[in-house]
């Protein structure tokens, strides 16, 4: 059921405001990829090197998110989709209270992570894809998952049974096999100063 009778009402303070206060801009950084790839292992490690430059970022990741607010979904294509969703509302929020936000999600849907993009304005999205083959994910697998997964013991995961888009344009691609954490950083830190979106 849809509520009726809600009216928006406008902040006191701006997101415009916020930033000036800042001196930062806020926006998204999207890191996609399979379970594995390197998702929450670069948003933290973004997150600490902007921490340590006096920038306020804040990492929404998966495995967190789905211990509260998203508890009750599961991992069927319906329940990614409003996974999804939620996230892209809850990451609009930050934005609009001056934070950057480092979402690590393996959100395998194209068209999911468009309609995140699209509740955005413009340089406020920008998509990092976290590039690992499955065979090195498989190799990883650091919480013994594709084990359970090859076993049969987890169904719909995802690059066994359940699929991954890759992103068609993505801002940035990080290839986790061919680089270190350190390089990763280093390029998507090269990333922002380039589009402004972080000062030196
Ligand atoms: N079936 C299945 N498929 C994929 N992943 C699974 C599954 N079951 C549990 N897990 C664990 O949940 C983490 C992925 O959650 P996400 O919220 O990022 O998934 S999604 O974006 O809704 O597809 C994922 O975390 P990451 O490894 O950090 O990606 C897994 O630890
Ligand atoms: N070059 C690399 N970049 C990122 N992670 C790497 C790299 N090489 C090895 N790893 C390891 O791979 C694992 C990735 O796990 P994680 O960050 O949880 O991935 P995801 O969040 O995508 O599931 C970590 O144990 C990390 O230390």
């Amino acid at each position: 059921m849809t509520a009726n009778n809600i009216v928006w009402h406008d902040a006191s303070v701006t997101k415009e405001e916020r930033r000036e206060k800042n001196k930062y801009q806020s926006y998204v950084l999207w890191f996609t990829g399979l379970s594995g790839s390197g998702k929450s292992t670069l948003a933290n490690a973004l997150a600490r090197y902007l921490y340590e430059s006096n920038i306020q970022a804040y990492v929404l990741d998966g495995d967190n998110i789905r211990h509260g607010l998203n508890k009750d979904l599961g991992f069927t294509d319906d329940d990614r989709k409003e996974n999804i969703r939620r996230i892209g509302e809850v990451s609009k929020l930050f934005v609009d209270s001056g934070q950057i936000v480092l979402t690590a999600f393996i959100s395998p849907f194209r068209e999911d992570r468009q309609q995140v993009k699209d509740i955005l304005s413009d340089n406020e999205f920008f998509e990092v894809y976290v590039k690992c083959s499955l065979d090195e994910c498989e190799v990883r697998d650091p919480k013994g998952l594709y084990k359970k997964a090859r076993n049969n013991e987890i169904k719909h995961f995802t690059g066994i049974d359940s699929p991954y888009e890759e992103p068609v344009n993505p801002a940035i691609t990080v290839d986790t096999e061919s680089q270190d954490i350190e390089a990763s950083v280093k390029q998507i830190v090269n990333f922002l100063l380039e589009k402004g979106l972080i000062q030196n």
